[in-house]
């Protein structure tokens, strides 16, 4: 079943769905769909947490790709043995191979919407790991076992804080999750961004339709294959491999030293005439002055109303109907 890599014979195209099957040392393995693959202990139900870790959904984004690559290898070479449930997906198999960061529409901005016949290959993909996810962890509805979901990117811009994560409102009733934002600095995560609206995101997907723990984790710069040498994943990736191994850690509380903010708006591209006054190339964080125009479209603008605002993701590139920035402030409460 396995000639070479999962990740070369995925981008080979040469994927062979099976039946699950158990490895040599007794975990369990199926490959579900192109690019998706499941791993288990021998008896299921000892499973202490229900994981989940995405990556290329963006297809320049390879660093994740490749700490996945080692983990898939850890656990079929026997050297890591799965006690958690963990499924992991390489989102866009074609624009990995492309090298791009989609090839007709940006992915992650494909999830929680409706079916149409006309949808093209990255809407069907996206509807299409949006199944997987809903059957892996239907799964863990017959448990209380936690369920996570980590979806891994690298972001085109630089940052003033090199790893954050963009952690997605979580389900009416609940409240963000101070033990959750623990268990990201245990991965080397410096900030996280409270996101109280809806988003068209794979993260956004599996907390609101799967009642999954999801955060989308930014982990530095992006770049081709090969080219992550620069880029320090060891904390995220000892943490990973904890996570699979069974140790949940229990944390209550995030550390004084990890950064809190909340998304205070989305600047939303409406029409071509959009104009951003900030430059495409600002690293992420950067602090904005109150009274600053942010972006005019037609007759509509946007200043800095907030105190303490910093910039995420300035890009006026985006579609119409897109975001073109996020802007958010400073906060102490995990309040939803
Ligand atoms: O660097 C950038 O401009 C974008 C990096 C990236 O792909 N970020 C994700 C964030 C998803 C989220 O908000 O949960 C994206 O834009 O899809
Ligand atoms: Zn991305």
């Amino acid at each position: 079943m396995f000639q070479g890599s999962f990740l070369a014979q995925t981008l080979a195209g040469k994927t062979t769905l099976g039946l699950p099957f158990y490895l040599p040392h007794g975990a369990n393995v199926q490959i579900m769909d192109e690019g998706v693959i499941r791993f288990g202990p021998r008896d299921p139900q000892s499973s202490p947490l229900h994981l989940v870790i995405s990556c290329g959904v963006h297809g320049n984004e390879t660093a994740p790709v490749e700490l996945v690559e080692r983990l898939i290898a850890a656990l079929l070479s026997g050297e890591l043995k799965p006690r958690a449930r963990v499924m992991f997906v390489l989102g866009n198999v074609a624009a990995l191979r492309a090298g791009t960061r989609f090839v007709q529409q940006d992915m992650n901005r494909l999830f929680c919407r409706i079916p149409e016949a006309s949808d093209d290959d990255e809407s069907r993909r996206a509807t299409m790991l949006e199944m997987h996810l809903m059957r892996f962890f239907s799964r863990a509805i017959q448990d209380d076992k936690p369920r996570l979901h980590y979806d891994l990117h690298t972001a085109i811009h630089g940052s003033q804080i090199e790893k954050f994560a963009i952690y997605p409102r979580p389900n009416e009733g609940q409240n963000f999750q101070p033990a959750a934002v623990a268990r990201l600095a245990r991965g080397g995560v410096s900030a996280v961004l409270l996101q109280t609206s809806t988003a068209p995101t794979f993260s956004y997907f599996s907390s609101r339709h799967c009642g999954a723990t999801a955060f989308t984790v930014e982990l530095g710069r992006a770049a081709p294959f090969g080219q992550n040498a620069a880029l320090d994943l060891s904390q995220m990736e000892a943490h990973l491999r904890a996570l699979i191994g069974g140790e949940v850690p229990m944390d209550d509380s995030a550390p004084a030293s990890m950064q809190v903010f909340r998304v205070s708006r989305e600047i939303i591209k409406r029409s071509e005439a959009f104009e951003l006054f900030i430059d495409a190339k600002t690293d992420n964080f950067t602090p904005l002055i109150q009274g600053q125009p942010l972006a005019r479209d037609g007759d509509q603008t946007w200043t800095v109303d907030e105190v303490g605002a910093r910039i995420i993701f300035p890009n006026p590139d985006v579609a119409v109907g897109q975001r073109a920035g996020l802007v958010i402030v400073p906060t102490e409460s995990y309040a939803r």
